[in-house]
């Protein structure tokens, strides 16, 4: 996602803003504002020399004053009305930018989620689009129109007094040759820190998602010392940006206030030799100022321009990142046989994952995936719920690769039950409903609820089915968990199952519960299940064995209990059923 640029781009700026469509007629307003606004500043100094001359000779006109006030309400107004209309600007492009970052991120492949860590992605929405409207905000016009400030007061400047604005302008050479060095710096600086940043919230969610592993094991002293170490990491960094600020700040002080030495000095010996009035040398030094404070606020727009470059690298290397394919077959029956037809996948090169898996699950059956750790069950589920494509080979429904078919149609058709039956942050009711798009009565959510056995434990909480369930269902228990993913799954009323049945030891009789609900589910469904239990594999119409990612035995579990040499072992150790008879 990291590109290191070094050059001063702004295309990739320009396009990351201008693709939100930012409203034309508001942009229009902003600058019309913000010239009358530097237009006026720029006529303040003039008025103020007419002012200052017709004082020096005795006399006072009532409408340079009143002209004056009327210019200084007008840029008053101008100043106001420009930066709210340029916040909103910023504001809704962020939020453009920000609606764009997390649909896309929604609909990037779980490939992209198993390489980056979340806490990483989420600084890409809330940080990196804030320095963006940092820019927009804060610098943008502000450069816009400090260079139409400095460019009109330079003219007027050389019409008032050439030889002062020479003095003036000598030392710009010399401060843009120490600020555009120290600017790079601050750049690299800068992204370094927003790297930083990112990593270092990274880890933060890392530690807070899993925090009962970090107390269970005494993991604070370490995870102490990381966060301490990013902590410390940041502090230094602020530190650099510090220093490099540290020099460009005084120095701008300093140049002008040497400026301002000898233009009051040398101009001060020229008013009082008759060369100059009083009035010009008041409206130099104004303008002066109206240089050398846009100039100063130079440094700090390319810093955060740069800043900007950064977050728009990687914002953009996000965006671009291939999302799933959505589109595609809506018209299909989804009451055909699943088959996998050598199916050869891997997460990476270096290893084969599956190889050249094929079976088939017909229309309303239940096949059972047993095979040790490791061999690859999980991952056939992946394949079958699209969130990694098959390498080699296809899977089909009724005869269709499900490749061809709309995503979302097609999950639809898929309950999932994982081993960790996940639960999110919200009420139980939220979560058996949970990315279902219709409305759903209270009766069926009922209904579910019941088929999942998780009925009467629901009525025992204190607010039943409002009851929330804390963050990530820890409030619930592991059987809960189950019951209330198994209940979800029903409500989806799916045409495929897949159940990842869980190893946890629940206690007989949840356990009992739990294996009710789900021999309720898989009435009328094609269901796969990898099964850990005695139970399951007796009652599944077909066992498949898998090992290291290759099918190497198929039938009930009598005809394997025979023939098949690991599947005895694996009967005999995971499915608990040493020294009992099956037969
Ligand atoms: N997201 C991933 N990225 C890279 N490798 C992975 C990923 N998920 C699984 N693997 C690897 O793929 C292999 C098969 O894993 P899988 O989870 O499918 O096994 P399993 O048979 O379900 O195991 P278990 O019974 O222990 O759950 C393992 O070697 C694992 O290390």
């Amino acid at each position: 996602m990291e590109q290191t640029r070094e050059k001063f781009e702004w295309k990739p700026f320009l396009q990351l803003i201008t693709a939100e469509k930012p409203p034309i007629l508001i942009i229009t307003s902003v600058l019309i504002l913000s010239l009358i606004e530097t237009a006026s500043s720029l006529v303040v100094p003039l008025l103020t020399k007419r002012l200052v001359d017709l004082m020096a000779g005795g006399g006072v006109q009532t409408s340079i004053v009143a002209l004056l006030v009327m210019v200084f309400i007008a840029q008053t107004v101008a100043g106001g009305f420009s930066f709210y209309l340029l916040t909103y600007i910023g504001e809704k492009v962020v939020a453009g930018i920000r609606r764009k970052l997390w649909n896309h991120i929604l609909q990037l492949p779980i490939s992209f989620f198993d390489a980056n860590q979340s806490g990483e992605t989420l600084s890409r929405i809330t940080q990196d689009t804030n320095t963006i409207k940092t820019v927009i905000t804060n610098h943008l016009v502000t450069f816009i129109s400090g260079v139409i400030s400095i460019i009109g007061s330079v003219i007027i400047l050389v019409i008032l007094d050439w030889k002062m604005t020479a003095i003036m302008l000598g030392v710009v050479p010399v401060s843009v040759l120490i600020i555009l060095p120290l600017g790079r710096k601050m750049y690299k600086v800068s992204r370094k820190t927003q790297d930083e940043m990112a990593e270092f919230s990274g880890n933060l969610g890392r530690v807070l998602s899993e925090i009962r592993l970090v107390k269970s094991y005494n993991g604070e002293d370490a995870e102490r010392k990381k966060g301490f170490y990013g902590v410390q990491q940041l502090f230094l960094y602020g530190l650099k940006e510090a220093k490099i600020q540290a020099v460009i700040s005084p120095f701008m002080t300093t140049i002008l206030m040497v400026v301002l030495v000898i233009l009051i000095g040398y101009g001060g010996v020229r008013v009082a030799s008759g060369q100059l009035t009083a009035g010009t040398l008041v409206a130099i030094i104004i303008y002066m100022f109206q240089i050398v404070v846009p100039f100063s606020q130079l440094a700090s727009f390319f810093t955060a321009f740069q800043k900007a470059m950064g977050a728009t690298d990687r914002i953009q290397g996000l965006i671009t990142l291939p999302m799933e394919k959505y589109e595609g077959k809506q018209d299909t029956l989804m009451n055909g046989d699943l088959s996998f037809r050598d199916v050869s996948f891997s997460y990476n090169e270096s290893k084969l994952i599956l190889d050249r898996v094929s079976f088939t699950v017909p229309s309303n059956k239940t096949v059972a995936l047993v095979g040790p750790s490791g061999s690859g069950k999980t991952t056939v589920f992946s394949m079958i719920e699209r969130f990694y494509k098959p390498d080699k080979g296809s899977i089909n429904i009724g005869g269709i690769p499900i490749g061809e078919l709309d995503l979302s149609l097609w999950r639809s058709h898929i309950g999932y039950v994982s081993q960790d039956s996940p639960v999110m942050t919200g009420t139980i009711k939220e979560n058996i409903c949970y990315g279902l798009q219709r409305k759903v009565s209270e009766e069926e959510v009922h209904a579910a609820a019941k088929m999942a056995n998780a009925h009467d434990f629901i009525l025992a909480l204190e607010d039943k089915y409002a009851t929330q369930v804390g963050e990530r269902g820890v409030k619930l228990s592991g059987g809960q968990r189950q019951r209330i993913a198994i209940a979800r799954a029903i409500l989806r009323n799916p045409k495929i199952l897949l159940l990842d049945e869980a190893t946890s030891n629940l206690d007989s009789e949840s356990e009992l519960l739990v294996q009710h609900a789900v021999k309720n589910m898989m009435k009328g469904r094609t269901t796969l299940i990898i099964a850990h239990r005695l139970s399951t594999v007796l009652e599944a119409d077909e066992l498949l064995v898998l090992e290291d990612g290759r099918v190497t035995g198929k039938g009930t579990h009598s005809e394997l209990l025979e023939r098949h040499e690991l599947y005895q072992k694996l009967a005999k150790q995971q499915l608990k059923i040493n020294g009992v008879s099956t037969r």
